[in-house]
């Protein structure tokens, strides 16, 4: 199985944005860990396997991150389900993830499948709408999500997300003073070397996003500066 807990740097890329084949080469021989499929809308069944059968081509890990049932589909490396656990909707934490098990449970191979638990920590990006995050918390608030991820269920990953803005640092920081087992992914607001450098220190596994839309060279970057 590919070890996630020897991470220290992914790509997510957006079924929902254009790429061209020079810059997905790029991304997938960077040395980046692995390369993962996600996004919140727009996300259709025929983008992810467009996607998936390009970067198959290359041979870094390839997880697909499932953001809705009907766009679950073989030929991932890992498969990666979110639970929202600041979500005020049970939808989010437990609800849809009970529709998946009771249509796919009998074909679903558990050790390709790895629990998120996602704190959501931009109160104003779009999966934190959709998934009604309650964002407002303090940092003791954010410790306690992170130990209940650890101690009480379990989760292999604590995800803290700022999608779309660069977060805060010191609550990185202590976040990542309260877990011993769980893996602490930090994404959010990385466009340059210095910033995916600086969350490097703390969380476990940095995430870049947006920027390899919006600021490709410095994206490329960072995978150099984490290391
Ligand atoms: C047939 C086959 C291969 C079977 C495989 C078996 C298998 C893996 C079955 C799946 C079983 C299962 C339990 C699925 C989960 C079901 C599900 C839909 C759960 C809900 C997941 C969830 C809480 C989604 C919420 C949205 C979310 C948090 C998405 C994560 C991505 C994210 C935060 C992106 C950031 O936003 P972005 O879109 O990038 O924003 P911008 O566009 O502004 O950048
Ligand atoms: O797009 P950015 O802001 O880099 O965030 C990365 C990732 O955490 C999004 O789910
Ligand atoms: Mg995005």
């Amino acid at each position: 199985m590919y070890d996630f807990r020897e991470w220290c740097h992914v790509f997510k890329l957006d079924p929902n944005k254009e790429i061209s084949d020079e810059k997905l080469e790029k991304i997938c021989e960077s040395g980046t860990d692995a390369v993962i499929v996600g996004g919140t809308d727009g996300v259709t069944l025929e983008k992810v396997l467009d996607l998936m059968a390009r970067i198959r081509r290359f041979t870094v890990p390839c997880v697909l991150e499932i953001s809705s049932i009907e766009t679950v589909t073989p030929g991932f490396d890992l498969y990666f389900i979110p639970t929202i656990i600041n979500s005020n909707d049970p939808k989010w934490i437990t609800g849809l993830h009970r529709q998946a098990v009771k249509e796919f449970g009998d074909i679903m191979d558990w050790e390709e499948i790895v629990m998120e638990g996602y704190c959501i920590l931009n109160k104003d990006c779009k999966a934190a709408k959709l998934t009604s995050a309650d964002s407002e918390l303090t940092t003791e608030d954010v410790k306690a999500y992170a130990m209940m991820a650890e101690k009480m269920f379990q989760l292999p990953i604590f995800y803290l997300e700022y999608s779309g803005q660069y977060g805060n640092v010191n609550l990185v920081a202590d976040v990542k003073k309260v877990l011993n087992n769980t893996t602490l992914f930090y994404g959010g607001g990385i466009t340059t070397p210095e910033k995916a450098a600086e969350m490097a220190n703390h969380a476990d596994v940095v995430v870049v996003g947006n920027a390899i839309y919006e600021d490709f060279d410095n994206a490329l970057a960072t995978v150099k500066s984490v290391r």
